[in-house]
């Protein structure tokens, strides 16, 4: 089997970066014979597919999300405040994969979702927290996944409205993360979020001034910072370019310049999109960097250009899908124990639930080119993964299912 990236080597210049700082005086030979055997093991395993390019591993990361899954309401520590987004990467990561959740489980999730809902409204990160923007957007997506009117009926859309008012900061349109809380993109993308999928009725005063306030996030350099003045970061400009769409006031921003900086953050040798300049490669930009190029196309497809053509039919040449699906299948996935990381590990092989969440919705948008249900797939076409929506990162009927259930339910 031949590789597009010489992936030997790209081994081995990550396991040289990632030991620079801890291994002052690193073996060379040792080092090569670790790169070595790695990836001796990578390609057996690799071979036993005997393919037309890199297998997907879906059984093992099913195995790997569902042990995750019983384990989300025993997590403590680190992960503590962070139990809905568990939740929802895991769930989500499901779905991707087509695994269907049992009841026993999709009760399970009801009730715990239940328990860290605030009674004044939103999430939070586990029973009895404060309510926080983030979990309230896992939260909200993980309802909208489970698709049963069970669900939808956990959320007290009265409530939510009266706390997203509270965190809004009326003097510029900006939302904090919690009350006395700090201010950023990402707190304006979970609230616009959450009030599309819940069809908040006060959704054009909740966002007076919103749309100004992210399109003043965009820098020289085209993407989008965490709050004005900042550096361009792909997760923020994610959730900047995407809070614009959700809000319908794309046109205040630079399309063009985010456009180009957006297609420079794949990286030619790796494959795999960085999250801003002169940072690594990481498996997670596959969404969140990946993600904005079917939102500009989709823009674009509305739009004719100056001159009339048609901008999409260049479309295929804006980014390299399959460079950008084989980084995330041979780079990222963690055959021996199931799930994602950021890039290669030679030594320490630990995937996580948040890596294996992005990797595999990165992964589903570059199969789909989104245009005429043709998928470009790397490798078999057993890799196939189902469809997300770019906005909300949710199933596209799941998201408009919830949309439909919550505009007929009286607020
Ligand atoms: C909806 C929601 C909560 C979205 C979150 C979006 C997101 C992923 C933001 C990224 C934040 C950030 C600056 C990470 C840089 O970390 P780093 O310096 O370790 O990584 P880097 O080297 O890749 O920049
Ligand atoms: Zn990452």
């Amino acid at each position: 089997m031949s590789f597009r990236i010489d992936q030997k080597q790209f081994f081995l210049d990550t396991y040289r970066t990632r030991n620079r700082d801890t291994l002052t005086n690193i073996d060379q030979a040792d080092c090569e014979q670790a790169v070595e055997k790695f990836f001796q093991d990578f390609l057996k395993q690799q071979s036993n597919f005997g393919l037309k390019g890199p297998a997907l591993y879906r059984d093992k990361h099913i195995t790997f999300l569902l042990k995750g899954l019983r384990h989300v309401p025993r997590t403590h520590e680190s992960l503590d405040a962070s139990r809905p987004w568990l939740i929802y990467w895991i769930i989500q990561s499901l779905y991707l994969l087509d695994e269907q959740l049992s009841e026993a489980y999709i009760n399970d999730i009801c009730d715990f979702l239940q328990r860290c809902q605030h009674p004044n409204g939103g999430f939070g990160g586990g029973p009895g927290q404060i309510a926080h923007l983030a979990p309230t957007y896992a939260a909200v997506n993980a309802l909208c996944l489970l698709r049963s009117e069970k669900a939808y009926k956990i959320l007290n859309r009265e409530k939510l409205s009266t706390w997203l008012e509270t965190i809004r900061n009326p003097s510029n349109g900006s939302f904090s993360l919690h009350v006395n809380g700090e201010s950023d993109i990402r707190a304006t993308y979970c609230a616009a979020s959450v009030a599309t999928l819940c069809q908040l009725e006060d959704r054009a005063e909740l966002f007076e001034d919103t749309a100004e306030w992210v399109a003043s996030c965009q820098t020289y350099e085209g993407g989008f910072g965490a709050c004005p003045g900042a550096e361009a970061h792909g997760g923020y400009s994610f959730c900047g370019y995407a809070t614009l769409l959700l809000l319908d006031r794309e046109s205040l921003c630079d399309r063009e310049s985010l456009l180009r900086w957006t297609v420079n953050r794949q990286m030619t040798f790796e494959g795999g999109f960085q999250g801003r300049a002169n940072k690594l490669v990481d498996g997670c930009y596959s969404f969140w960097v990946g993600a904005l190029l079917p939102l500009i196309q989709a823009v674009q497809r509305k739009k004719p250009t100056r001159d009339n053509s048609d901008i999409v039919k260049n479309h295929e040449h804006l980014f390299d899908t399959i460079a950008a699906q084989e980084y995330v299948l041979l780079c990222c996935q963690v055959y021996q124990i199931g799930g994602f990381t950021d890039r290669p590990k030679v030594n320490s092989g630990g995937s996580d639930f948040y890596h294996t969440c992005y990797c595999l919705s990165g992964l589903s948008l570059f199969q789909d080119d989104g245009q005429d249900q043709t998928s470009i797939i790397c490798g078999d076409h057993e890799n196939k993964l189902r469809n997300t929506h770019p906005l909300f990162n949710i199933g596209p009927e799941c998201a408009r299912e919830a949309m439909d259930y919550y505009s007929h339910e009286k607020q």
